[in-house]
């Protein structure tokens, strides 16, 4: 039920006013004037008139309190896309026979978020799950389509722990499930019932796009559909890509997407395992993108890193690599995906751009007493600004030096799981770099990146790890 006074139009917005400081305003409704009566209508909140006289000002006119239902506010009009989804969806119910308790019920299966790709709607993987839904079917999906304004309508399921990552998403309307995505200024095209498109990497392909990879060759060993080529080649300027993959639908959303951007002369496709690649000693960096784990590529990965050292960023804008100056090191940058478990006991899921790695070091070629840490007991780092975040690099002989951006390794007490990771992978790779190129290798952390909790102690990490190969004291000049 709802009520309003009736009040004179000149002492209206006086009372207004009055209400509105007693929050006995009833906002979701407008005022009324009612045309000959020369009355205003003011939408209150309570039928009690008593508390009404309390706040208003009666000394000039009695007021009178009435049932009635003014029309709703502009703001109260405007529906969102989920209230517009939930009344289609109640009405159809409804129309079908279903009793109010049932209704109910079903109401808390129907979506408030969702995914838009194109003309596809695709909805969470617990959406419209009961079996009474499939009674309803296609009225219902048609119903979804048209309250959401899209032709097709797909669910979401897990993504398959198959090796071919694919993606159980189930096409509910339509004939089909190709969509075009755009975000950055890519174009990605694939068909979301057989690759899969995590819209949740967002922040991991925006942090590649910034990469300065001007005359690199890159290796993607999971390369997917390119969702990390594309940025590598389109953004981040990448001389070539050699990309990585063996799920055939995959592989056909990749030449179309490498086409779509104008980048397929950059670009060479390998089909097939990536640990079976002929390739060695050709990349400045590796990019392992694969969930939960990408150790399977650690030794290919180490395989392709160029044996004498990368492009550095002084060769890319044109200046003479010289082997003399050790802050010159070539370096290789490993990017790889991990998702850990964690303990939950300081996990600080805020702002997840800059992790701490304090107290991190590079891992010289003389550590051998690194261990792979407990599976759960993984948690995050404290948080520091971008501009102090800094490398570690420490050479061989255990010198620290400057990094060429002129940051120093702040040293710190606290280490955390999340950096004896950072550790492991680090000693893993450098043993494997030095078994596959001989000589002494450092590999350091540049960067670990919290990318998205799938679950309370399941986080999606990121580590960026620079690869260096020492060069020999008696170098000649040295
Ligand atoms: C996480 S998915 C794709 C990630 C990709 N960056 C994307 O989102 O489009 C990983 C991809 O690696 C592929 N893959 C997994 N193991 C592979 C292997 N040994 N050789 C080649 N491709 C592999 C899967 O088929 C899958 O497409």
């Amino acid at each position: 039920m709802n009520f309003a006074i009736l009040v004179l139009p000149q002492k209206a917005q006086a009372i207004r006013k009055q209400l509105e400081k007693c929050d006995l305003l009833d906002k979701r409704r407008k005022l009324q004037k009612f045309s000959g009566k020369d009355e205003v209508a003011i939408p209150v909140k309570t039928s009690d008139m008593s508390i009404l006289a309390k706040h208003i000002d009666q000394t000039e006119h009695n007021i009178l309190l009435m049932e009635i239902d003014l029309p709703l506010s502009k703001a109260e009009m405007i529906e969102t896309p989920a209230e517009k989804l939930k009344r289609a969806v109640n009405h159809l119910l409804k129309e079908n026979g279903f009793h109010d308790n049932d209704t109910e019920k079903l109401i808390h299966e129907v979506p408030d978020h969702w995914e838009k790709h194109g003309d596809l709607i695709l909805l969470p993987c617990n959406a419209f799950r009961s079996a009474s839904w499939r009674c309803l079917s296609p009225s219902v999906w048609q119903t979804v389509g048209c309250a959401l304004k899209c032709n097709r309508i797909a669910r979401q399921a897990t993504v398959s722990t198959d090796c071919f990552r694919s993606p159980q998403v189930e096409l509910l309307l339509g004939d089909n499930g190709i969509v075009l995505h755009k975000d950055n200024g890519i174009s990605y095209t694939y068909d979301i019932t057989k690759c899969m498109f995590s819209s949740g990497n967002i922040t991991e392909k925006l942090r590649i796009a910034a990469f300065d990879c001007r005359g690199e060759t890159v290796v993607d060993l999971y390369a997917g559909i390119g969702y990390f080529t594309l940025p590598y080649l389109v953004h981040a300027g990448a001389k070539h890509v050699h990309a990585c993959e063996w799920n055939r639908y995959a592989l056909e959303s990749l030449v179309q997407n490498l086409e779509l951007n104008g980048v397929k002369e950059k670009c060479t496709i390998h089909a097939g395992d990536n640990r079976k690649l002929q390739l060695r000693g050709i990349a400045d960096r590796v990019n392992l993108g694969l969930i939960p784990s990408s150790e399977d590529g650690w030794a290919i990965a180490c395989q392709l890193l160029q044996p004498a050292g990368g492009q550095n960023n002084s060769s890319s804008c044109g200046r003479q690599f010289d082997f003399k100056v050790q802050s010159c090191q070539p370096v290789h940058s490993l990017y790889m995906f991990e998702n850990k478990s964690d303990d939950g006991s300081s996990c600080s899921r805020g702002d997840n751009s800059f992790q701490d790695f304090s107290g991190l070091a590079a891992i010289s070629p003389h550590d051998n007493d690194i261990q792979r840490p407990p599976e759960r007991s993984l948690h995050s780092l404290a948080m520091i600004p971008e501009n102090k975040l800094s490398y570690p690099s420490v050479m061989s002989d255990g010198r620290n030096h400057k990094d060429n951006t002129n940051r120093t390794w702040q040293s710190c007490e606290t280490k955390t799981s999340w950096s004896r990771w950072g550790q492991y992978v680090c000693k893993a790779l450098q043993n494997l770099l030095q078994k596959e190129h001989g000589g002494l290798w450092s590999a350091a952390v540049l960067h670990i990146q919290h990318v998205k909790s799938y679950a309370p102690h399941i986080d999606h990490l990121v580590l960026d790890v620079r690869c260096s190969p020492q060069v020999s004291q008696s170098l000649p000049g040295t």
